[in-house]
């Protein structure tokens, strides 16, 4: 026993009364006070950039809401161990009212009901970044911000009362100032710039997706400034939407049901969710139909019964008239023979049906209707069994003998009667009864009906039964009964619901990724993904990757690895992040990059990001550092990597052929000359041109210059067996003349002559012109790879 145990055990008093002396509620405020590292305030070095990233990420969430052109300045000033932060931003301010508010009391926002992309989410960072600096300073945070229109800004000094979660303002008034609309914020915190590595990081990686942003950064190591990109747009404008009805989680279903001002379970469908339409809600009542009241099996009349058929029915109507008695049997007799296999609930159905149609003076009503069902029922499922050994035997094929499938029917067909009302069963029930057949047939014949069988049974079987009628129970009685909600949960995402709308979501898109990466890095090679919209817990998401391979990047190492959500960069917790972890699970050999071990991140010159945009991003914990591992996110994120991965990998197959090329072409041109002149001397000849036969010889295109006096030709011929569309230029140094179907164009001095010859595999072309016989031609050649093209000049 402890202690602190062994002190409570000796009072009087129960040991619940005395904890109970000590308990009581703990204001969020608090609770964070006591766990900052929860929202990434764990150290001086890191709270400086959590803090910039909260009040940069509001700032650009709020400019883009408004419309506006985001342009924010970031100010570290430093004092010894304090340092104090300044972030301004032009977006459309915020009132008076809502200053204290946001600033000064946690867990306060615009952001956590609404279901539409954004950076901020739960309406704590930029109170957390307040609670922080007074905490660590003792110092109020100071607030300016000018709405739009306004002729003055207000400006409001305050902190956080912890206990009650609720600003103190300790000054307020209004003030002038020269940004016509915007807020600015000032906080000083005891902080040091040990991080500064991730806070250009954040800051530089934001430019990169952000290209509409026009940001500053000021610190006591330097002014950086990212510029808007040339003609950069706002993103796309988001709309709110409603859940998809894929993932919601139970608890939140429950929720939605007391919250609904619908009745029906089908109206809540169509209006709590997005993407159900009137069909679509109409298959979810099914399938909740069918996990609710389970499904009722249908048989077909038995071939025998033809001829009892109408007196059973006949039979069944009493003190009706004989006619009329007559012709309504017989009309429900050939209904049943026009029908296939029926259902309790069909029968109903056709016989009432039959009773409308009936005519004369006598009406059968609801009680004769029963007995004229009943009488129907009776014949339908006098032979059970042999609709039974029909689908036992379609679902089993020729794998069964005969006598274990017959055997399993009649032991099927012997568990339907009196204890299964109207043959109405729930699939579970139906695997029952599946399972019990198998087990008999197995032990009494000997025969083996494993699982797959039994399941095939079982599925032949629930197919071919009919889903009832029956009025499903209402939104409020399923709120208040887990089971049903969970019924209705499972016929939610048994039903194939189309993708959520992606009007919510602000996806970079490919281009832009790649023109980002383009901006950063100077590498040789860029692809970038962006796949289709997909959802997690009723939210949808869409992933983005974008590969840069080659030239600048640092060939040692790890790649690196640029992790975004919701267009904000992850600086840290990168090993706890879902990306990270497939990054390290693809097998990157099979794409052309060095992975020891075979997993892991892989090495080389090489830069892969990835980009998730929802409207509910799951991070790990609230200082949204990482991706919480999602099944359905990791799949997309897998995905997009693999698409720019292929991408890369054809790249460097090519890379590695033409290298091949290179190298065989270098020992040919070492060889070739030396024979060429070994011949001239033995034939006392001129030697001949290598660049013709080493052309041949690597099935290249050549281009070859001849002049005659003051006729030129370029002759092209086409070794390769692919087609080639060439542009082919002449810089001459005086004016040529007869050009064959080229251009020419003059240009200080010097004419340009071009032509752009289409030659098939195989084949050649010539080009030809005129010029002076003392001018200088230069030539070029692109349209076909370095390593494939010959040039003599
Ligand atoms: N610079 C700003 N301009 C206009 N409104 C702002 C600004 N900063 C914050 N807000 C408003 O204050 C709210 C609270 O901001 P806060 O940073 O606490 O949370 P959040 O951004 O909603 O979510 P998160 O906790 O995920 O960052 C925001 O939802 C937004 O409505």
């Amino acid at each position: 026993m402890t202690s602190f145990q062994s002190t409570l055990a000796d009072g009087d008093d129960g040991i619940a009364e005395e904890l109970a002396a000590s308990q009581r509620e703990i204001s969020i405020a608090e609770f964070f006070e006591k766990n900052k590292h929860m929202l990434g305030f764990d150290s001086g070095a890191r709270g400086l950039v959590t803090a910039v990233k909260e009040a940069v990420d509001n700032a650009l969430d709020a400019t883009e809401e408004a419309g506006i052109l985001p342009d924010i300045y970031v100010e570290i000033q430093e004092h010894g161990d304090y340092y104090t932060l300044v972030v301004e931003d032009n977006g459309p301010g915020i009132t008076k009212e809502q200053i204290p508010k946001i600033f000064g009391k946690l867990l306060y926002g615009s952001r956590f009901h609404a279901r539409e992309q954004s950076r901020g989410q739960q309406g704590i960072g930029i109170s957390a970044a307040v609670l922080y600096s007074q905490l660590t300073s003792g110092t109020p945070a100071k607030i300016t911000s000018r709405t739009q229109g306004s002729s003055e800004a207000n400006y409001y000094e305050l902190v956080i009362d912890t206990d009650t979660n609720e600003p103190v303002i300790s000054e307020e008034q209004t003030t002038s100032w020269d940004r016509s609309h915007g807020t600015r914020i000032e906080l000083e915190m005891e902080a040091n710039m040990r991080a500064r590595g991730q806070l250009h990081d954040y800051v530089e990686h934001t430019a990169v997706v952000n290209p509409h942003a026009r940001l500053e950064l000021r610190e006591p190591k330097g002014e950086f400034k990212f510029e808007r990109a040339e003609g950069a747009t706002l993103p796309a404008e988001t709309e709110e939407i409603r859940p998809h009805p894929h993932g919601v989680e139970l608890g939140a279903l429950i929720k939605m049901l007391d919250q609904t001002d619908s009745r029906t379970v089908r109206g809540f469908l169509r209006e709590e969710f997005t993407r159900v339409g009137a069909k679509t809600a109409d298959s979810i009542c099914d399938a909740f139909r069918d996990r609710h009241y389970g499904r009722e099996l249908a048989w077909t009349l038995p071939t025998a019964s033809e001829a009892d058929l109408e007196a059973a029915l006949r039979d069944a109507v009493s003190n009706k008239p004989a006619d009329d008695t007559e012709a309504f049997a017989a009309a429900v007799a050939d209904a049943l023979r026009e029908r296939g296999a029926l259902a309790y609930t069909d029968l109903e159905t056709l016989v009432a049906d039959a009773a409308a149609d009936a005519e004369g003076a006598t009406s059968f009503g609801a009680t004769v209707r029963g007995h004229v069902v009943d009488a129907a029922w009776g014949v339908l499922t006098a032979d059970r069994r042999s609709d039974l050994y029909r689908h036992v035997d379609a679902a089993t094929s020729n794998q069964k003998d005969d006598a274990t499938v017959d055997a399993l029917a009649e032991r099927l067909a012997a568990k339907f009667g009196e204890e299964t009302p109207r043959d109405r069963l729930t699939r579970d029930g139906l695997r029952d009864f599946v399972v019990r057949a198998a087990e008999t047939t197995e032990d009494v014949d000997g025969a083996t009906v494993g699982e797959t069988a039994r399941e095939n049974i079982t599925e032949e079987l629930w197919m071919n039964a009919h889903t009832v009628t029956d009025d499903l129970p209402s939104a409020a009685d399923v709120e208040g009964d887990r089971n049903l909600a969970r019924d209705l949960l499972a016929a939610m995402s048994s039903v194939d619901v189309m993708a959520p709308p992606t009007s919510c979501l602000s996806p970079i898109e490919a281009d832009l990724i790649e023109a980002g990466l383009r901006k950063e890095f100077d590498a040789e090679f860029y692809a970038a993904a962006t796949r289709d919209a997909d959802v997690h817990g009723g939210d949808p998401f869409v992933v983005e990757a974008g590969i840069a391979y080659g030239g600048d990047l640092a060939a040692e190492g790890t790649v690196d690895v640029m992790r975004f959500a919701n267009r904000v960069p992850l600086v840290y917790q990168r090993g706890a992040c879902a990306t990270t972890k497939v990054l390290k699970q693809i097998g990157w050999r099979n794409y052309g990059l060095d992975q020891p071990g075979g997993s892991g991140l892989p090495n080389g010159p090489c830069v892969i990001m990835v980009h998730v945009a929802s409207t509910n991003v799951p991070f790990t914990s609230e200082s949204k550092d990482a991706l919480a591992s999602v099944p359905e996110i990791e799949d997309e994120i897998e995905l997009a990597v693999r698409e720019a991965a292929r991408e890369l990998k054809s790249f460097l197959n090519k890379r590695r052929s033409m290298q091949k090329r290179r190298e065989k072409q270098n020992v040919i041109m070492d060889v070739l000359p030396k024979m060429a002149d070994k011949v001239s001397e033995m034939t006392g000849r001129e030697p001949v041109a290598v660049e013709d036969s080493l052309a041949r010889i690597m099935n290249n295109v050549l281009v070859e210059r001849e002049r005659d006096g003051e006729a030129v030709t370029l002759t092209v011929e086409n070794h390769t067996s692919a087609g080639a569309d060439l542009e082919v230029t002449e810089i001459v140094s005086a004016e040529p003349a007869n050009v064959s179907e080229g251009t020419v164009v003059e240009m200080d001095g010097e004419w340009f002559v071009k032509w752009s010859p289409s030659v098939s595999g195989g084949d050649d072309a010539a080009l030809t012109y005129t010029v002076s016989d003392d001018a200088d031609c230069d030539l070029s050649v692109s349209g076909v790879e370095e390593e494939k093209l010959t040039v003599n000049r």
